[in-house]
């Protein structure tokens, strides 16, 4: 009988120790909704993953693991959370996913964008920072942004219904940054023809196999499905055709160089695809660029570059459209410092004579990132965040629209007002955390001033020469994937503002 005590003594102590054991380790992991089998949280993502990640953050808390399928992912949903990111853990959080799609696009991730932390991004990083992206190589293409906004202001001038009914006001800001990016990065644009219809194809596939959901890359032996339902063979397909037009983009650069031929219609200007070439050429570095590298290079301008900054402009005109007084109040700045002259020209905004024009931005910026769970992280080692034990290996989200809109750290999150950019000091480069629309740390974005110089020139002449009927009801729903567009094109009533005309 004592035995049988003593043994049941001896289970119960078991019990006891197995159970504070186990409830320790728990209690160190960030919370976590409940999950499905195989495949986890991912329903829970929705069409909507920042909406819906900011409903479950409020319920979990600003650090939260989700399982998307077999990926482990630890939603960041704080400023706090995210300085401590970047003040004490930043080369850590600094890789990305592989992600299957971008992986195949960029040559196996020889890109900025998509490559693994290690020394191949770093020397990539570095030639977009330093050569491409640079404030002074920036400054070097503002007759570009200039000449193509100018354009696209007499587009919507000579429109036959200007004045009349509606200007589709997002495609024009579609064609304005693909112009811009296409000069500045190929040395022409692509519009008209048959080679501008299929470059504009190619993106436009590319973009939706990039929202197309992708079972494989959360449960790996669900990559058949793929298979299966072609999806593979179109980006097979889609991956051939980009690399074909970009192999005829180098060599017609190359053999420009060796004076071969003359590119029509083109001016004698620098563009990216002359800067790597030279890069290449002079094979200065330690780390040779290969051919590959240039061609991810040119992608991650596109890929990065032109929807983001177009997003951008299309959330601000929506926001202005909404908010008359807030329009009329821009338009008074922008046409003060115009004077008399007849067109704004970036000097205009030099020297902050337009502050209102940047807290506009900022603010739909704010309310609007592009990227609003910016890009995926990967973590390269075991860490502990604020308490929590997080594994190497962890896919990385941060959740920059939940914390552009935190009622702990924005007064009326919800309520579009620029004002409160004014005299704040709060900027978008990655030092103020409750405002991150460009990212964090090593891995922010290198084209803000590239973004912001467009972004700013385009507004900054829409608001000069138009005046615009505004939409109270305007509707403001996000079109599903990566960067969030409005769902429905703006379309507008621009009626040509006398004096500026
Ligand atoms: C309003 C416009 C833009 C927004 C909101 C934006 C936003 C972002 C964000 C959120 C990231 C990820 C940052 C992170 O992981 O912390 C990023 C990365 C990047 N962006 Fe931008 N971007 C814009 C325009 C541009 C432009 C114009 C270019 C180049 C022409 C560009 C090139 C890049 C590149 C190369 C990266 C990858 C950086 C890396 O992984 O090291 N972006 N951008």
């Amino acid at each position: 009988m004592i035995s049988f005590i003593y043994f049941i003594l001896f289970i119960i102590f078991l019990y006891k120790w197995y159970y504070n054991a186990t409830s320790k380790a728990r209690k160190s992991l960030p919370p976590s909704p409940a999950k499905l089998p195989v495949i986890g949280n991912l329903l829970q993502l929705g069409l909507h993953p920042h909406r819906s990640l900011k409903g479950l953050s409020e319920r979990y808390g600003p650090l939260m693991m989700l399982h998307l399928g077999s990926v482990p992912a630890l939603i960041v949903s704080s400023a706090d959370a995210v300085r401590e990111i970047v003040k004490n853990q930043d080369l850590i959080f600094s890789s990305r996913p592989k992600l299957s799609v971008m992986h195949r696009i960029v040559y196996g991730s020889k890109d900025i964008a998509f490559a693994r932390y290690g020394d191949h991004w770093r020397q990539v990083r570095s030639i977009g920072v330093l050569q491409l992206l640079s404030n002074k190589r920036v400054q070097s293409y503002r007759h570009i942004r200039e000449e193509e906004t100018s354009l696209m202001i007499e587009k919507i001038r000579n429109s036959p219904s200007s004045s009349m009914s509606e200007v589709n006001l997002s495609n024009l800001l579609v064609s304005l940054t693909n112009s811009i990016i296409s000069r500045v990065v190929l040395g022409r644009k692509y519009d008209g023809g048959e080679e501008s219809e299929n470059f504009e194809l190619m993106l436009k596939e590319i973009g939706e196999l990039l929202v197309t959901f992708n079972p494989g890359d959360y449960v790996p032996w669900l990559n058949w499905i793929n298979r299966v339902s072609g999806f593979d063979a179109r980006l097979e397909k889609v991956a051939k055709s980009f690399d074909e037009f970009l192999t005829r983009v180098v060599e017609e650069h190359r053999s420009r160089k060796q004076g071969k031929t003359d590119r029509d219609g083109s001016s004698d200007e620098v563009d990216f695809v002359d800067i790597l070439l030279e890069i290449q050429r002079e094979n200065s570095s330690s780390y040779p660029i290969e051919t590959d590298t240039i061609k991810a290079l040119i992608f991650d301008m596109f890929g990065a570059g032109t929807d983001t900054t177009f997003t951008a402009l299309e959330w601000t005109m929506a926001e202005l459209l909404r908010h008359p007084k807030i329009m009329e109040k821009l338009q008074n700045e922008v046409r003060l410092v115009a004077g008399s002259k007849l067109d704004i020209t970036e000097e205009d905004l030099e020297k902050n004579k337009m502050p209102y024009l940047k807290a506009v931005i900022k603010e739909s910026l704010r309310l609007h990132p592009p990227f609003p769970l910016l890009l995926p992280r990967e973590l390269t080692q075991d860490t502990t965040l604020m308490g929590y034990e997080v594994a190497a290996g962890t896919r990385v989200m941060i959740n920059a629209w939940a914390i552009g809109r935190d009622p702990i750290l924005w007064k009326n999150p919800e309520e579009f007002h620029p004002e409160r950019f004014l005299d704040s000091g709060i900027d978008f480069k990655g030092f103020d955390f409750e405002f991150i629309p460009f990212g964090v740390g090593r891995r922010g974005c290198p084209g803000i001033t590239f973004a912001i110089g467009v972004d700013e020139l385009a507004l900054a002449k829409l608001m000069h020469k138009f005046n615009f009927a505004t939409q109270k009801d305007l509707d403001m729903t996000e079109a599903p994937g990566h960067s969030v567009h409005v769902k429905f094109p703006l379309l507008v009533n621009p009626i040509p503002h006398f004096a500026s005309n």
